[in-house]
């Protein structure tokens, strides 16, 4: 079933007020964070305020992610043990390099008998990360990992490698690719990082529009301002879909029942394009079906 990923809104777990916003912003998931926008003396009361956050539920068909702290802190093991039993849709793990450091994730739910139905999400935003990104990918072949996508990262990408974020994201745009090819070689998912820039709507637009024509299959926010932007430019606009729907019934024509290739309003059009249609007119569908 295809789920429509095109806003991801962050919010620091210890932000009562936020969670309780985030019930009816138009965001197509929530990321519960309890990393770098919770303070260390934060962290238990913001794991145990998103736990409740979960168990009160209301968050309608909004995709549910928390967001646990990295394998190299204190906090993961509580983080990941309460996630396991609030029963979010999914976890998103941070700073994930290795293949070892997913296994380690997959142990700890697998321990505590959390539900196959919690996905895992890796940020890739180390070197490592990127460069192993073909190989994390492929962990997803390993069921236990219940590896569903990637979440890029660039401010830690930034932090490491001292590669400036600038705009147009010259500079950044081969690993985005090569982070994109590696999920797409391996059937997985991924969002691109948020902008940080909140008054710059217009600069938030162009950079999310950019990110839409990498591949990326949907952005993560840290604002509620950016969803409707968001929303829109990720939305198959209505001629896209009115020409998938087109393309799929020119091919269902018994004319064309052995032919690889027609031609449709002074184009070609191939077979290929007809799978391209029925996710175009998937994803569309599944967009309305979110009722924002
Ligand atoms: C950045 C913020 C701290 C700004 O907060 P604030 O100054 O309160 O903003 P506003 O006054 O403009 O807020 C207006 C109203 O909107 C609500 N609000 C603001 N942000 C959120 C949000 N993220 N989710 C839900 N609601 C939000 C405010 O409560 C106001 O509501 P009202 O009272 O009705 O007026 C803040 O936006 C924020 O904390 N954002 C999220 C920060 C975060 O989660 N960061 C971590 C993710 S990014 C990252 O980790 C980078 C990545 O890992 C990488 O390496 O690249
Ligand atoms: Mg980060």
């Amino acid at each position: 079933m295809i789920r429509p990923r095109r806003s991801l809104l962050f919010m620091p777990g210890s932000n009562t007020r936020a969670l309780e916003k985030a019930r009816n912003l138009p965001a197509d998931g929530i990321i519960l964070d309890l990393e770098d926008s919770v303070a260390p003396d934060a962290k238990a009361m913001a794991r145990d305020q998103i736990a409740k956050a979960i168990a009160a539920g209301g968050f309608g068909k909004r995709e549910v992610l928390i967001r646990v702290n990295s394998l190299d802190t204190p906090w993961w093991v509580e983080d990941v043990t309460m996630a396991g039993k609030a029963r979010p849709d999914g976890i998103l793990v941070p700073k994930i390099s290795t293949v070892d450091d997913l296994n380690a994730i997959a142990n700890r739910l697998s321990d505590i008998n959390a539900p196959t139905s919690i996905r895992v999400w890796a940020m890739i935003e180390t070197a490592r990360a990127v460069l192993d990104a073909d190989k994390l990918a492929a962990a997803s072949r390993d069921s236990e990992t219940r590896l569903a996508g990637f979440v890029f990262g660039p401010n830690d990408i930034s932090r490491e490698t001292r590669i400036r974020m600038q705009p147009g994201r010259a500079t950044m745009i081969p690993m985005i690719t090569h982070c994109i090819l590696a999920t797409r070689a391996h059937g997985l998912e991924i969002l691109d990082g948020p902008y940080s820039d909140i008054s710059n709507i217009d600069g938030f637009a162009t950079e999310c529009a950019q990110g839409r024509d990498l591949g990326f299959d949907g952005k993560t926010l840290i604002h509620p301002s950016h969803i409707e932007a968001c929303n829109a430019i990720f939305t198959p606009p209505a001629e896209e879909v009115e020409q998938a729907r087109k393309v799929i019934a020119a091919f269902e024509k018994p004319e064309n029942a052995s032919r690889g290739a027609i031609q449709l309003d002074g184009r070609m059009v191939e077979r290929l394009h007809a799978d391209m249609a029925r996710r175009t007119i998937a994803i569309a569908d599944a967009i309305a079906a979110m009722g924002h």
